[in-house]
């Protein structure tokens, strides 16, 4: 079939010739032997018109495979087309979250870039395979005609072209609908099954306007990742991959997956949410991390419960079996189940993760959470491998006025003064001042949930005293019964010592008589003599 861009660049008595010898020509002339006067046209075309056209085919020659430019250009079409086309083709695409329009099958709009006007054509070609029963099924093939002046050549194929795929590749992307990724059992990893993956949409909605965490930390949070983000060059510039490291630490329920989710949210992200205890060993995991897209963000949640990943911790416990007997006796019952489930190392993990940096190409971000921020080997954490370092604490009020916001959609209540001094007094996480300040029925208003939080901080207050005191009871105890325990080792000693001395005493004493005794037989000897 003849392109219709091919067409482009002849005068309106040419077309209308043209469109009369099209109808005779379809009409009288044979399938066969259309191939060569359509060869035969393209040829003549091309010496009479100054006009260049470049194809480009939904599905790449190799076959069934979709063409990455040919999405990339209909997504940066699509964008021209909904304000110039008149007509429009609405899609509702797997993966994207809304409806995608793409210029309609023979439709054709004009583009400028530089000064320079090009135009575009959508085509459709039709084959009809016959197939060996006689019966055909219809197959449409779409393909985009790029045509302009061939004295911008140059600059279309250089530039144009390269403008065109960037363009289409980023409305891809921010058309697609992202997705929360997990990492299956090696068990499942062929392509007829589950692959290394499995995924769901992602639709958390969290953002850094519903996170609640000290204003200044969490901007200084979101200028980092916007930097980050436009930091392309930057990183090519200093020799760095364009990666970086988020360490979110804190204890529970202070927003870590939270924030996790916020960052996706706010970067346009997928999220691939690594279960190290799945993982068979340190090579599997490679392929893991390997196997990751770029604009993603990859999670460790609790890393230092994952696994047993710092040899000091195993030291460190190896001396607390020593000092404690019976605790080494249950340690022997339990432990190997770490070991059992997965042999990922330290060691493992941390070039998992230099390989990862230095192998793929694009954004990526990587992110451990934990409880426990001592606990973890200083050499998985250091700058480099864990860049931003976000300590997430416990609920102060500026934080607090973010969940009121959210849950109660209110900015201020006379109560406010009173819960900004308890809060400084009392730790509680953002998620208990979160669930306290819900309304639990159609009939609690803010008031009534405010009123609640007040009482929920005093109770809180209370009991925090109460187990101080239970504590600083404890505490005279344990001293009370050291010192009584000390006082009887004393006594003891003292009488033990007295006993001694007096055995002593009498040692001497009854030396001494025995030596008088003696004495005595002598003398009564010599006077016999
Ligand atoms: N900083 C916060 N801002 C907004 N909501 C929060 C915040 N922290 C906690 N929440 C609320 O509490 C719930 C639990 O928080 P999240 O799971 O993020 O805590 P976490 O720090 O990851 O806890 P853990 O250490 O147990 O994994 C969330 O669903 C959210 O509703
Ligand atoms: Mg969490």
């Amino acid at each position: 079939m003849l392109e219709t861009g091919a067409i482009w660049g002849l005068t309106g008595t040419t077309v209308t010739s043209f469109m009369f010898f099209w109808a005779i020509y379809k009409q009288y002339v044979p399938n066969h032997l259309r191939a060569y006067v359509e060869r035969y046209f393209h040829k003549m075309i091309g010496w009479i018109s100054y006009y260049v056209h470049i194809k480009f085919t939904e599905y790449t020659d190799e076959g069934l495979k979709r063409s990455q430019a040919y999405d990339s250009i209909r997504n940066y079409l699509a964008s021209k087309s909904t304000a110039l086309a008149k007509r429009l083709k609405a899609n509702e695409t797997k993966n994207s979250k809304s409806l995608v329009f793409s210029m309609d099958d023979h439709e054709e709009i004009e583009d400028e870039f530089e000064g320079v006007k090009v135009k575009w054509y959508s085509n459709v070609k039709v084959i009809q395979p016959q197939s060996n029963y006689g019966r055909s099924s219809s197959e449409e093939r779409r393909y985009f005609t790029l045509s302009f002046h061939r004295r911008h050549r140059g600059m279309i194929i250089e530039t144009y072209l390269d403008h065109v795929m960037r363009e289409g590749k980023a409305i891809g992307l921010k058309n697609r609908e992202r997705k929360l990724y997990t990492n299956n059992s090696s068990q499942e990893w062929y392509p007829w099954r589950s692959g290394k993956w499995s995924n769901v949409p992602f639709h958390h909605p969290a953002t850094f306007e519903t996170l609640a965490m000290d204003p200044v930390k969490k901007e200084g949070i979101k200028k980092d990742l916007i930097k980050f983000s436009k930091g392309k060059d930057y990183y090519k510039k200093v020799g760095k991959p364009w990666k970086r490291g988020y360490l979110l630490f804190g204890p529970p329920g202070t927003g870590k997956s939270t924030m996790i989710a916020a960052i996706a949210n706010f970067l346009d992200y997928d999220v691939y949410d690594l279960e190290l205890t799945t993982v068979k060993d340190n090579s599997e995991l490679k392929k893991l991390l390997l196997d990751t897209t770029s604009k993603s963000i990859i999670v460790i949640e609790d890393i230092d419960c994952s696994l047993d990943l710092t040899g000091q911790r195993k030291k460190k416990k190896e001396e607390d079996e020593e000092e404690d007997g019976e605790e080494k006796k249950e340690a022997e019952k339990k432990p190997k189940v770490d070991e059992k489930q997965s042999k990922v190392t330290l060691s493992g993990l941390l070039n998992s993760i230099d390989g990862l940096w230095s192998a793929c190409s694009g954004e990526k971000i990587i992110v451990f959470t934990t409880n426990f921020v001592d606990k973890l080997d200083p050499a998985l954490i250091r700058r480099g491998r864990m860049d931003n370092h976000i300590e997430m604490s416990y609920c102060k009020f500026e934080a607090f006025k973010v969940l009121a916001k959210n849950y109660l959609e209110i900015e201020t209540h006379d109560l406010y003064g009173e819960i900004e001094r308890k809060l400084e007094e009392t730790d509680m996480s953002p998620a208990d001042v979160a669930e306290t300040l819900m309304p639990k029925s159609d009939e609690e208003d803010a008031d009534i949930c405010i009123k609640r939080l007040v009482k929920t901080l005093e109770d809180e207050k209370e009991k925090v005293r109460k187990l101080a005191e239970e504590e600083e009871k404890k505490k005279a105890e344990k001293e009370a019964k050291m010192k009584k325990k000390a006082e009887e080792t004393e006594e003891k000693k003292n009488v033990e010592e007295e006993e001694k001395k007096k055995k002593a005493e009498e040692e001497e004493n009854k030396d001494k008589v025995k030596g008088k005794e003696q004495n005595g037989d002598v003398s009564k000897q010599n006077g016999s003599k």
